[in-house]
Protein backbone atom coordinates (compact mmCIF):
# COMPACT_ATOMS: atom_id res chain seq x y z
CA UNK A 1 0.00 0.00 0.00
CA UNK A 2 1.62 3.52 -1.02
CA UNK A 3 1.73 5.87 2.47
CA UNK A 4 -0.38 8.92 1.93
CA UNK A 5 1.05 10.78 4.96
CA UNK A 6 3.24 13.85 3.85
CA UNK A 7 5.20 13.11 7.34
CA UNK A 8 8.76 12.11 7.03
CA UNK A 9 11.02 11.61 10.02
CA UNK A 10 14.58 12.60 10.70
CA UNK A 11 16.23 10.02 12.09
CA UNK A 12 19.32 11.94 13.16
CA UNK A 13 21.33 9.88 15.74
CA UNK A 14 24.88 8.87 16.69
CA UNK A 15 24.02 5.55 16.56
CA UNK A 16 22.26 2.76 14.49
CA UNK A 17 20.58 1.26 17.89
CA UNK A 18 18.88 4.75 18.94
CA UNK A 19 17.99 5.55 15.24
CA UNK A 20 16.06 1.78 14.76
CA UNK A 21 14.51 2.26 18.36
CA UNK A 22 12.78 5.40 17.39
CA UNK A 23 11.93 3.50 14.22
CA UNK A 24 10.67 1.06 16.45
CA UNK A 25 8.48 3.64 17.69
CA UNK A 26 6.97 4.91 14.59
CA UNK A 27 4.60 3.30 11.82
CA UNK A 28 5.21 2.31 8.44
CA UNK A 29 1.80 3.26 7.45
CA UNK A 30 1.93 7.16 9.10
CA UNK A 31 5.08 8.26 8.65
CA UNK A 32 8.48 7.91 5.99
CA UNK A 33 12.02 7.82 7.84
CA UNK A 34 14.63 10.18 6.79
CA UNK A 35 18.57 8.79 7.11
CA UNK A 36 21.31 11.69 6.69
CA UNK A 37 24.67 12.41 6.82
CA UNK A 38 25.47 11.82 11.11
CA UNK A 39 24.12 8.14 11.26
CA UNK A 40 24.74 7.35 7.17
CA UNK A 41 28.19 8.05 8.45
CA UNK A 42 28.14 6.27 11.33
CA UNK A 43 25.94 2.95 9.73
CA UNK A 44 26.43 3.00 5.99
CA UNK A 45 23.59 1.36 3.79
CA UNK A 46 23.32 -1.46 6.31
CA UNK A 47 20.83 1.10 8.53
CA UNK A 48 18.79 1.90 5.27
CA UNK A 49 18.33 -1.84 4.90
CA UNK A 50 17.06 -1.95 8.49
CA UNK A 51 14.76 0.18 7.84
CA UNK A 52 13.41 -1.48 4.63
CA UNK A 53 13.05 -4.34 6.39
CA UNK A 54 10.92 -2.38 9.03
CA UNK A 55 8.57 -1.78 6.04
CA UNK A 56 9.91 1.81 5.84
CA UNK A 57 10.36 4.17 2.56
CA UNK A 58 13.66 5.81 3.45
CA UNK A 59 14.75 9.29 2.12
CA UNK A 60 18.54 9.36 1.66
CA UNK A 61 19.28 12.99 2.25
CA UNK A 62 23.23 12.98 1.92
CA UNK A 63 23.02 16.31 -0.28
CA UNK A 64 25.24 15.08 -2.89
CA UNK A 65 27.00 17.82 -4.06
CA UNK A 66 30.20 17.17 -6.23
CA UNK A 67 31.44 17.02 -9.73
CA UNK A 68 28.93 15.80 -12.43
CA UNK A 69 30.34 12.33 -12.76
CA UNK A 70 31.04 11.80 -8.97
CA UNK A 71 27.09 12.81 -7.98
CA UNK A 72 25.68 10.39 -10.74
CA UNK A 73 27.55 7.73 -9.37
CA UNK A 74 26.35 8.33 -5.96
CA UNK A 75 22.95 8.73 -7.09
CA UNK A 76 22.84 5.49 -8.79
CA UNK A 77 24.55 4.33 -5.90
CA UNK A 78 21.07 5.23 -3.88
CA UNK A 79 18.90 3.91 -6.60
CA UNK A 80 20.48 0.57 -6.18
CA UNK A 81 19.79 0.57 -1.92
CA UNK A 82 16.24 1.20 -3.02
CA UNK A 83 15.61 4.61 -1.15
CA UNK A 84 12.19 6.23 -1.79
CA UNK A 85 14.00 9.48 -2.15
CA UNK A 86 17.38 10.99 -2.79
CA UNK A 87 19.10 14.43 -2.80
CA UNK A 88 21.37 16.65 -4.15
CA UNK A 89 22.26 20.30 -3.98
CA UNK A 90 21.21 22.75 -6.39
CA UNK A 91 23.89 25.08 -5.97
CA UNK A 92 26.01 22.25 -8.09
CA UNK A 93 24.62 23.32 -10.98
CA UNK A 94 22.58 22.12 -14.17
CA UNK A 95 25.48 19.83 -15.81
CA UNK A 96 25.62 18.26 -12.05
CA UNK A 97 21.75 17.81 -11.73
CA UNK A 98 21.26 16.48 -15.58
CA UNK A 99 24.17 13.87 -14.86
CA UNK A 100 22.30 12.61 -11.56
CA UNK A 101 19.07 12.97 -13.22
CA UNK A 102 20.56 10.64 -16.42
CA UNK A 103 22.51 7.97 -14.48
CA UNK A 104 18.87 7.14 -12.55
CA UNK A 105 16.72 7.56 -15.59
CA UNK A 106 16.02 3.95 -16.78
CA UNK A 107 16.50 2.07 -13.17
CA UNK A 108 13.93 -0.64 -11.80
CA UNK A 109 13.28 1.44 -8.86
CA UNK A 110 14.29 4.70 -9.51
CA UNK A 111 13.80 7.12 -6.40
CA UNK A 112 12.80 10.77 -6.08
CA UNK A 113 15.49 13.26 -7.08
CA UNK A 114 15.33 16.66 -5.10
CA UNK A 115 17.66 19.26 -5.31
CA UNK A 116 18.11 21.44 -2.03
CA UNK A 117 17.73 24.96 -2.73
CA UNK A 118 18.57 27.23 0.03
CA UNK A 119 19.12 25.58 3.71
CA UNK A 120 16.49 26.35 6.21
CA UNK A 121 18.77 26.99 8.61
CA UNK A 122 20.02 30.06 6.57
CA UNK A 123 18.11 33.55 6.58
CA UNK A 124 19.18 36.74 4.83
CA UNK A 125 22.85 37.38 6.60
CA UNK A 126 23.77 33.98 6.23
CA UNK A 127 23.32 34.08 2.38
CA UNK A 128 25.04 37.59 2.11
CA UNK A 129 28.04 36.18 3.99
CA UNK A 130 28.30 33.70 0.93
CA UNK A 131 27.82 36.67 -1.25
CA UNK A 132 24.22 36.28 -2.22
CA UNK A 133 22.79 39.53 -1.57
CA UNK A 134 18.86 38.53 -3.04
CA UNK A 135 16.17 37.75 -0.24
CA UNK A 136 16.24 33.64 0.27
CA UNK A 137 13.40 33.35 -1.43
CA UNK A 138 14.66 34.95 -4.61
CA UNK A 139 17.50 32.61 -4.43
CA UNK A 140 15.10 29.65 -3.79
CA UNK A 141 13.31 30.39 -6.48
CA UNK A 142 16.38 30.55 -8.93
CA UNK A 143 17.17 27.46 -8.04
CA UNK A 144 14.06 25.85 -8.01
CA UNK A 145 13.68 26.75 -11.40
CA UNK A 146 17.16 25.74 -12.41
CA UNK A 147 16.49 22.55 -10.76
CA UNK A 148 13.04 21.76 -12.92
CA UNK A 149 15.20 22.28 -15.90
CA UNK A 150 17.54 20.11 -15.05
CA UNK A 151 14.96 17.21 -14.90
CA UNK A 152 14.39 16.97 -10.50
CA UNK A 153 11.49 15.51 -9.62
CA UNK A 154 11.24 18.35 -6.84
CA UNK A 155 13.19 20.65 -4.31
CA UNK A 156 13.89 20.97 -0.98
CA UNK A 157 12.55 24.55 0.42
CA UNK A 158 11.44 26.02 3.49
CA UNK A 159 7.46 25.52 3.48
CA UNK A 160 7.72 29.95 3.64
CA UNK A 161 8.75 29.48 0.17
CA UNK A 162 5.90 26.58 -1.07
CA UNK A 163 3.14 29.01 -2.38
CA UNK A 164 5.65 30.82 -4.61
CA UNK A 165 7.30 27.73 -5.84
CA UNK A 166 3.44 25.74 -6.72
CA UNK A 167 3.11 29.06 -8.64
CA UNK A 168 6.83 28.88 -10.49
CA UNK A 169 7.08 25.44 -10.68
CA UNK A 170 3.48 23.58 -11.18
CA UNK A 171 1.51 21.65 -8.88
CA UNK A 172 3.68 18.54 -10.08
CA UNK A 173 7.03 19.61 -8.71
CA UNK A 174 7.30 18.20 -5.29
CA UNK A 175 8.20 20.54 -2.43
CA UNK A 176 10.12 18.82 0.09
CA UNK A 177 10.17 20.89 3.40
CA UNK A 178 12.39 20.77 6.92
CA UNK A 179 11.92 23.66 8.97
CA UNK A 180 8.41 22.11 10.44
CA UNK A 181 7.94 23.40 13.65
CA UNK A 182 4.38 22.80 15.78
CA UNK A 183 3.44 25.46 17.54
CA UNK A 184 5.33 25.99 20.85
CA UNK A 185 8.41 23.85 19.82
CA UNK A 186 11.71 24.89 19.98
CA UNK A 187 13.04 26.34 16.46
CA UNK A 188 16.88 25.19 17.76
CA UNK A 189 19.20 26.22 14.70
CA UNK A 190 16.33 26.40 11.63
CA UNK A 191 15.43 29.85 11.08
CA UNK A 192 12.79 29.68 7.83
CA UNK A 193 10.41 27.67 9.48
CA UNK A 194 6.31 26.78 9.97
CA UNK A 195 3.88 24.52 11.55
CA UNK A 196 2.43 21.73 9.79
CA UNK A 197 -0.96 23.29 9.27
CA UNK A 198 0.67 25.94 7.98
CA UNK A 199 3.13 24.00 5.85
CA UNK A 200 -0.17 21.92 4.60
CA UNK A 201 -2.22 25.26 3.80
CA UNK A 202 0.71 26.62 1.91
CA UNK A 203 1.00 23.30 -0.34
CA UNK A 204 4.18 21.32 0.89
CA UNK A 205 3.81 17.97 -0.26
CA UNK A 206 6.29 16.22 1.93
CA UNK A 207 7.47 17.45 5.61
CA UNK A 208 10.39 16.81 7.19
CA UNK A 209 10.02 16.67 11.05
CA UNK A 210 13.10 15.96 13.45
CA UNK A 211 13.69 16.56 16.95
CA UNK A 212 10.26 18.06 17.84
CA UNK A 213 9.60 14.34 16.83
CA UNK A 214 12.68 12.55 18.08
CA UNK A 215 13.61 14.53 20.83
CA UNK A 216 10.07 14.69 22.60
CA UNK A 217 9.57 12.52 25.74
CA UNK A 218 6.65 10.87 23.43
CA UNK A 219 6.90 10.53 19.67
CA UNK A 220 3.81 8.76 18.69
CA UNK A 221 2.01 10.95 20.39
CA UNK A 222 3.83 14.18 18.79
CA UNK A 223 3.39 12.27 15.44
CA UNK A 224 -0.53 11.42 15.81
CA UNK A 225 -1.24 15.20 16.71
CA UNK A 226 0.75 16.12 14.16
CA UNK A 227 -1.54 14.00 11.77
CA UNK A 228 -4.84 14.79 13.40
CA UNK A 229 -4.14 18.77 12.97
CA UNK A 230 -3.57 17.65 8.86
CA UNK A 231 -6.73 15.68 8.79
O1 LIG B 1 17.63 18.03 3.10
C1 LIG B 1 17.18 18.10 4.25
O2 LIG B 1 16.54 17.16 4.72
C2 LIG B 1 17.32 19.38 4.98
C3 LIG B 1 17.44 20.51 4.20
C4 LIG B 1 17.31 21.78 4.79
O3 LIG B 1 17.33 22.80 4.10
N1 LIG B 1 17.12 21.85 6.13
C5 LIG B 1 17.07 20.73 6.93
O4 LIG B 1 16.86 20.89 8.15
N2 LIG B 1 17.23 19.49 6.38
C6 LIG B 1 17.23 18.28 7.26
O5 LIG B 1 15.95 18.16 7.87
C7 LIG B 1 16.07 17.74 9.22
C8 LIG B 1 15.41 18.75 10.11
O6 LIG B 1 15.46 18.30 11.44
P1 LIG B 1 14.82 19.12 12.65
O7 LIG B 1 15.33 20.53 12.56
O8 LIG B 1 15.31 18.38 13.85
O9 LIG B 1 13.32 19.05 12.47
C9 LIG B 1 17.55 17.55 9.49
O10 LIG B 1 17.83 16.16 9.36
C10 LIG B 1 18.26 18.33 8.39
O11 LIG B 1 19.47 17.71 8.01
Amino acid sequence: MPISSPVVVALDYPDQAQALAMADQLDPAKVRVKVGKEIFTRSGPAVVEALHGKGFEVFLDLKFHDIPNTVAGAVAAAADMGVWMVNVHAGGGQRMMEAAANAIANHRTRPLLIAVTVLTSMDRTDLSQIGIVDEPQVQVRRLAELSKASGMDGVVCSAQEASLLKQACGQNFALVTPGIRPAGSDAGDQRRVLTPVQARDAGVDYMVIGRPITQSAEPTLVVDEILQSLA
